[in-house]
């Protein structure tokens, strides 16, 4: 199999995974997505309007997998919009500030929201952003942990502005959907998995031992 990437060629991947990032307004929901794509701090972040989208290809576990990402906004006014976005997503993060109470306490009707609208099978990662400002923090490590594991999320402490745990929450989120993949426990062919398989899965699929011939066009969508 020849990546197309590894050619200068449009990219190639084996799953497309949507994800939803989701919490209260100003937790740096697009500061952690602008982090994990850029690699690099999103200086002046503006309220999101409505949902932005944001992609990119990550390898785990020796496969290639698209993250296809809705940052959506947290503002109370924009929620009806937002709310279309859930249908059909394999994984969200849902952030919330440590330095501010009032968005750890918002957590549950995020999270309701999330596995009533989204597939039901959805893997959500707790991020508890902001990890940088400890001396601020009013949500300990402690209580955040233990909300998520009676709830039934993944949970990392991350830093949008350091880039501390950024790439390993959207990648642990991903490497989650695999394992419920290859379990089983997830089909991706049921409709609203919130997943796809991509060109290069395909081509396995098709064909296993035949290249794909370099230079054939794609629409990368
Ligand atoms: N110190 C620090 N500041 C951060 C971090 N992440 C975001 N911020 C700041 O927090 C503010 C809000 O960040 P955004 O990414 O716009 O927040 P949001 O959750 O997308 O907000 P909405 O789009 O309104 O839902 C901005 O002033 C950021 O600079 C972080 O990890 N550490």
């Amino acid at each position: 199999l020849v990546r197309k990437s590894t050619v200068g060629m449009s990219e190639s991947y084996d799953f497309l995974f949507k994800f939803l990032v989701i919490g209260n307004a100003g937790t740096g929901k697009s500061c952690l997505l602008h982090q994990f794509i850029e690699k690099r701090f999103k200086d002046e972040s503006n309220h999101t309007i409505g949902v932005e989208f944001g992609s990119k290809i990550i390898s785990v576990v020796n496969k290639m997998v698209k993250l296809q990402i809705w940052d959506t906004a947290g503002q109370e006014r924009f929620r009806s919009v937002t709310r279309s976005y859930y249908r059909g997503a394999a994984g969200a993060l849902l952030v919330y500030d440590i330095t501010s109470r009032e968005t750890y306490n918002a957590l549950t009707t995020w999270l309701s929201d999330a596995r009533m609208l989204a597939s039901q099978n959805i893997v959500i990662i707790l991020c508890g952003n902001k990890k940088d400002l400890d001396a601020d923090r009013e949500v300990t490590f402690l209580e955040a942990s233990r909300f998520a594991q009676e709830n039934e999320l993944m949970f990392l402490e991350t830093s949008a502005l350091t880039g501390e745990n950024v790439e390993e929450a959207f990648v642990q989120c991903a490497r989650k959907i695999l394992n419920k993949i290859e379990s089983g426990e997830l089909d991706p062919e049921r409709m609203g998995s919130g997943i796809q398989y991509g060109d290069a899965a395909l081509r396995q699929l098709r064909s296993p031992r035949r290249a794909q011939p370099q230079g054939t066009q794609e629409c990368g969508c």
